[in-house]
């Protein structure tokens, strides 16, 4: 069974870190682990991880460490033949350090994009809540205003998007992500990319992903997910 390819991407609220996950996953066969997804399932579900993240969430806030290892972590464990992106977490030292006691990452994405930039991505930014799909009325729209493009089902705006928000929101993700930030360039395997286009960042990525991604390991995850 060949070697797994195990990498991480980070980024403040509107960096594009979901975007930039899906065209890893779809261009080089890595599975895409969102922790926000991951909540979402929980939450639905009506798991006592989700009962508990939800009370966290609806008022801005970050689930506690302890709730998120304990959820991702087995979840990781058990990926045995699956290459993987994981987003959204870590997002917290204590989170990186709980990883890093669990298994050996590749490659860490960090998106360093301007305040602007992000103010102006979620305000245009719209999510169908049930499944966590992202549009964006300039970068990406549904095709019919309003509602998701699979289910038809209402999208929603965020309240913690609202620009009143975002400055806080953005402190604290820089607060907590620069000790993780910080691991991972001493490990030397952080890369980190800026610019305001995703368009304009994804060649860079995709290149780096083509020179990091063994080619037994890419031509396997590309087989297995087709
Ligand atoms: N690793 C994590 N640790 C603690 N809380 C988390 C973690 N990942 C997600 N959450 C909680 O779940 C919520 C939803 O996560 P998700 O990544 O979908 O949204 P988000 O962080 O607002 O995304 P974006 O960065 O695109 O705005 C977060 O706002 C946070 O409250
Ligand atoms: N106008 C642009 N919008 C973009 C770009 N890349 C992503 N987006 C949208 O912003 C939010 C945040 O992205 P996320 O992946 O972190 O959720 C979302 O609505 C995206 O559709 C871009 O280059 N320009």
């Amino acid at each position: 069974m060949s070697r797994l390819f195990r990498a991480v991407i980070m980024g403040p609220p509107g960096s594009g870190k979901g975007t930039i996950s899906e065209r890893i996953a779809r261009g080089f066969g890595l599975q895409h682990l969102s922790s926000g997804d991951f909540l979402r399932e929980n939450i639905a579900s009506n798991t006592e991880a989700g009962v508990l993240a939800k009370t966290y969430i609806e008022k801005g806030l970050l689930v506690p460490d302890h709730v998120m290892t304990r959820l991702l972590l087995p979840r990781l464990e058990e990926m045995t033949c699956h290459s993987w992106l994981l987003d959204g977490f870590p997002r917290t030292l204590a989170q990186a350090e709980a990883l890093n006691s669990s298994c050996e990452l590749d490659l860490v994405i960090s998106l360093n994009i301007p305040l602007e930039t992000l103010k102006e991505r979620l305000s245009h930014r719209w999510i169908h809540q049930a499944s966590g799909r992202v549009y964006n009325m300039c970068f990406n729209p549904p095709r019919v205003q309003g509602v998701d493009d699979i289910t038809g089902e209402p999208l929603i705006q965020q309240d913690d998007d609202k620009p009143e928000a975002l400055v806080a929101r953005l402190r604290h993700y820089k607060d907590v992500a620069k000790p993780v930030i910080d691991v991972y360039k001493a490990k030397g395997i952080l890369h980190t990319f800026s610019d305001t286009d995703t368009d304009r960042i994804w060649p860079y990525i995709s290149s780096l992903l083509s020179a990091k991604i063994p080619t037994d390991i890419a031509d396997a995850q590309r087989a297995s997910t087709h």
